[in-house]
């Protein structure tokens, strides 16, 4: 099953951005939404934690309902925001007990699998740090450590990359998979189309809060008559058809 969007038009307070978007994350799925700045990748997002109101259509994780059952849907994703939230006053490690309390996990049960992300972060070293040490990548780390270490059956990443260095790319790229791996199904928003490749299961393409384009990257490529190392110039070939179309 996975997530399964259906006819969604809605943006913000008197600002209609998504028209009539549809796609499936199915489970064990790893699905990229892609597109200029402004396209409507973050809306897109917003709406599937249930920030913004749809005008039209459906949201559904597992056949359970959006609208219908906000907080039964709410208790199945993990979710990583564009900009890291984190309280200056507590600790690396009290910020990850915090957020298994919050998720009512067993502490002990999880601190296992919490000890092998951090490692696998370069913090293990740095948990009673503080968030005013912390490094713009170093806050990205907590937040995706925070978000893995939930393995809920949607994780949604809103630009999982920002401010990390290739080591920590590779781990989260690592983690994503293993994910995928035991059937749980990820969202993410990027611009780095040639790291997606690697390991997207399907890319969403957005122009304009439109879909102009689902399908694996190979069929992405196809479509564009590019090959899969040189999908970088996809977006410049679709703004010259579009200039074309003026
Ligand atoms: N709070 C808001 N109120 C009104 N309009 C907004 C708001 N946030 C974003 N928008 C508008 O919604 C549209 C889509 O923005 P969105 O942030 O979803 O794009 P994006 O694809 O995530 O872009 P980026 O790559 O720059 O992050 C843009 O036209 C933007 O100006």
């Amino acid at each position: 099953m996975g997530l399964d969007i259906n006819n969604l038009s809605g943006g913000y307070a008197g600002h209609n951005i998504l028209k009539n978007i549809s796609f499936k994350v199915p489970d064990g799925k790893i699905v990229a939404l892609i597109g200029l700045n402004g396209a409507g990748k973050s809306t897109t997002i917003n709406h599937v934690i249930g920030e913004l109101q749809p005008q039209m259509g459906t949201i559904a994780l597992n056949d359970v309902d959006l609208i219908k059952t906000p907080t039964e849907f709410k208790k199945q994703i993990a979710y990583i925001p564009e900009q890291p939230i984190l309280y200056d006053e507590l600790t690396l490690s009290e910020h990850l007990h915090l957020m298994l309390s919050a998720y009512e996990l067993d502490d002990e049960q999880h601190w296992q699998l919490v000890e092998k992300l951090l490692t696998k972060f370069r913090l293990e070293k740095k948990q009673h740090w503080l968030p005013t040490h912390f490094s713009k990548g170093m806050k990205q780390k907590v937040m995706l450590v925070a978000a893995f270490m939930l393995e809920r059956p949607l994780l949604i990443i809103d630009e999982p990359f920002l401010g990390l260095d290739t080591l920590a790319i590779k781990a989260v790229i690592d983690l994503m998979q293993e994910q995928a791996r035991k059937g749980n199904s990820i969202l993410l928003t990027t611009h780095l189309l040639k790291e997606a490749t690697q390991f997207v299961d399907e890319f969403v393409v957005l122009y304009d809060g439109r879909i102009r384009f689902t399908g694996s990257p190979h069929h992405l490529a196809a479509a564009s008559q590019l090959s899969v190392d040189n999908l970088e110039q996809f977006f410049e070939s679709i703004q010259e058809e579009l200039d074309d179309e003026r």
